[in-house]
C-alpha cells in the first residue's frame, strides 16, 4: 500500500465518525446521508476487505484472519487506508466531507487518527439490542458472502464491541460529541432522526 503524496489542511476537512454495534445499520444510513448531504462514505471495513483482496497486498492474510476472528486490525494499516482514501477523494473530486463508518473501534485508533489526520466534528452513534443485531447479521449472512456474518464470528464481534469499541463512544461522550440514535426502529424512522442531527450540525 503506497502512501499518496498529497497534503490537505485539516481545517478544510469535515469528518463524522459513524459508530454502533455490528449490524446496527451504519452502512445503510451512510448511503442515505451521502445521497442527501454530499458526504463521501468511507467504510473502514470495506477498505480492509478491498485491501485483503488486492493482489500482492502484504496485509491480505493478516486482514482476513483478523476479520474472521472479529478482531481489530492493527491501527497503522487501517489509518493508512483511510488517509489514502481521503487523499484520493480530495485529489480526484475536491470533496472534503467524510463519513468514516466503523472507525475508530479502539481508543488508540481514535487518538492517533485525530492527532495525525483530522479531528472529528461529531460521532453518530447507533444503538441497538444484541438480539436485533444478531437477527440482522444472520439474515445478511444468507447473501453477503462475508466471512464474519456467521454465529461464531458475530459472537466475537459483539465481545470486541463491548470491550474495545464502547469505551471509544464513552470517551467522545465525555467531550459532548456523541449524537445517539435508536436504530431499533425502521430504516426510515432511523433516517428521520439522522436528518435532524445533520440539519442541526451543518447549519
Ligand atoms: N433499521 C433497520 N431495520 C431493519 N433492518 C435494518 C435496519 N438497518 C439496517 N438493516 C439491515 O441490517 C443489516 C445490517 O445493516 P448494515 O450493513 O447497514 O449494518 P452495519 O452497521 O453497517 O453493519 P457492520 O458493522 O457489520 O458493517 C442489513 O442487512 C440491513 O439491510
Ligand atoms: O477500523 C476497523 C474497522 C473494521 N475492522 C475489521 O473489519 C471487520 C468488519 O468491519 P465492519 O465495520 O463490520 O465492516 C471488523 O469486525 C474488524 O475485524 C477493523 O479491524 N478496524
Amino acid at each position: 500500500m503506497a502512501p499518496i503524496q498529497t497534503t490537505f489542511d485539516p481545517k478544510d476537512v469535515t469528518v463524522v465518525f459513524v459508530l454502533g454495534g455490528p449490524g446496527a445499520g451504519k452502512g445503510t444510513q451512510c448511503s442515505n446521508i451521502k445521497r442527501d448531504y454530499d458526504f463521501v462514505h468511507l467504510s473502514a471495513g470495506d477498505l480492509l476487505r478491498d485491501e485483503q483482496k488486492r493482489e500482492g497486498s502484504e496485509y491480505g492474510e493478516l486482514i482476513q484472519n483478523y476479520i474472521r476472528d472479529g478482531l481489530i486490525v492493527p491501527m497503522e494499516v487501517t489509518i493508512a487506508l483511510l488517509e489514502n482514501a481521503m487523499k484520493e477523494v480530495i485529489n480526484e473530486t475536491g470533496k472534503k466531507r467524510f463519513l468514516i463508518d466503523g472507525f475508530p473501534r479502539k481508543m488508540d485508533q481514535a487518538n492517533k487518527f485525530e492527532e495525525t489526520v483530522v479531528e472529528s466534528k461529531f460521532v453518530l452513534y447507533f444503538t441497538c439490542t444484541e438480539e436485533t443485531l444478531l437477527d440482522r447479521l444472520l439474515k445478511r449472512g444468507e447473501s453477503s458472502g462475508r466471512i464474519d456474518d456467521n454465529i461464531e464470528s458475530i459472537r466475537k464481534r459483539f465481545q470486541v464491541f463491548k470491550e474495545s469499541s464502547y469505551p471509544v463512544i464513552e470517551a467522545f461522550e465525555a467531550k459532548d460529541k456523541v449524537r445517539q440514535i435508536n436504530s431499533e426502529q425502521s430504516i426510515e424512522a432511523v433516517y428521520s432522526e439522522v436528518k435532524r442531527v445533520f440539519d442541526e450540525a451543518l447549519l
